[in-house]
């Protein structure tokens, strides 16, 4: 059985052709950041991103009725539990409208759902979507009644390197406590118990570690004095909270290398910037150790800035203190998503129904 997984990024598609749970090829389509913009909405960026996976399809000599399923990266949606679902109308209507938020992954469920169709085997999936939503009670209450918070997150790679870490520690994924540091261009920290992520840091809405090029948790004070100032629009400031938030807005960048390299070179400015994202890391770590009342099986570092071994070492410096760290550079969220429809396809989980 083959199985398409799709995985829309902000600036770039990747695809991987799976049979029977093997990767049989992947490939990353990178976009300028000039030609995502022309398109006004997310969903004005579908028929354009689904032209570009036909054309990598048919350079690979598959064609759509070659694949058996097809799965995408699920985006914003209502709060869901872990797990397979089918792309339906509802979790359409959802997706098309942003009506929970603005992500590229709202494309990942759309993509698989007309793919699947024109290539007749009408089966479409997304697993494990930015928005699984596992958080237990106390942690959801804030100090306003009206803003509550919600879980978002990485959901699907933090669970599929959890269940690597438990593998690796000869334990099973549903009875191991760990922590699991996603650091990418968003960085989000979970505490997973057992298979449970009881409290996350949401990625999107300004909460946790500063990152690439998110701001992070910030003073409410000042930050209302921002966005009252009048010099800023509310799309320019949504933009600085995720976009153009943390390494970009002290040093104009969301690359670490480029980072590394400036410190390398003596600029104290970007040394300051680095350690602090490091130290915001390290501090929420510890948050979800409160979690699960410090007992730790491990913390786990995983993401693109997991492949600097500087950087995690500020971060074990400080942690190390709770459990054994280990480090999964990278994330592996097609296998993921690929893991996720076979699962369904050979009847081990029966994939679960958006809104009902
Ligand atoms: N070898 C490396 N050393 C240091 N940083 C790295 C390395 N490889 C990638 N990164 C950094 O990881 C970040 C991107 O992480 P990634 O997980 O690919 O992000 P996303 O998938 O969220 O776009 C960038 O800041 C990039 O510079
Ligand atoms: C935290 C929600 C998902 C997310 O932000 O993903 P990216 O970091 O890949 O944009």
């Amino acid at each position: 059985m083959k199985v398409l997984a799709i995985n829309p990024g902000s600036t770039s598609t990747k695809v991987g052709l799976f049979e029977d749970g093997k990767l049989l090829w992947d490939h990353t389509d990178r976009f300028d950041s000039d030609v995502i913009g022309k398109f006004a909405t997310i969903a004005d960026q579908k028929d354009f991103r689904r032209e570009g996976i036909e054309k990598i399809m048919a350079d690979h000599g598959v064609a759509l009725s070659d694949v058996d399923a097809f799965v995408g990266r699920g985006g914003l949606l209502r709060p869901m539990l872990s797990g397979t679902y089918d792309v339906n109308d509802a979790m359409l209507d959802d997706l098309k409208s942003d009506r929970y938020g603005r992500h590229a992954a709202n494309l990942g469920g759309q993509l698989a759902k007309d793919l699947a169709a024109k290539g007749g085997c009408n089966r479409a999936y997304i697993v494990d979507p930015v928005v699984v939503d596992e958080m237990m009670d106390v942690a959801r209450i804030t100090g306003l009644p009206d803003v509550p918070r919600r879980s978002v997150f990485h959901a699907l790679n933090q669970k599929a390197i959890c269940r690597r870490a438990a593998a690796d520690m000869g334990k099973r994924f549903d009875q191991c406590r760990m922590i699991v540091a996603h650091m990418g261009g968003g960085i989000t920290v979970g505490a997973h118990e057992n298979g449970r992520v009881i409290d996350v840091s949401n990625g999107l809405d300004g909460e946790g570690p500063f990152s690439p090029e998110r701001a992070g948790s910030l003073p409410s004070g000042p930050l209302i004095d921002l966005a009252m100032s009048g010099q800023y629009t509310r799309a320019q400031l949504a933009k600085m909270i995720a976009g153009k938030g943390g390494l970009v807005a002290h040093l104009d960048t969301n690359d670490l290398r480029e980072v590394e390299r400036r410190i390398a070179s003596g600029d104290k400015k970007a040394q300051a910037v680095y350690e602090a994202m490091a130290y915001n890391v390290a501090k929420e770590i510890g948050a979800r150790a409160v979690a699960l009342n410090g007992q730790v099986d491990a913390v786990v570092l995983t993401g693109g800035l997991a492949h600097s071994a500087k950087f995690c070492d500020l971060i074990v410096s400080r942690v190390s203190f709770i459990a054994p760290v280990k480090i999964y550079p990278g994330e592996d969220e097609l296998q993921a998503l690929a893991d996720g429809a076979f699962r369904v396809l050979k009847g081990e989980e029966t994939a679960k129904t958006y809104g009902a």
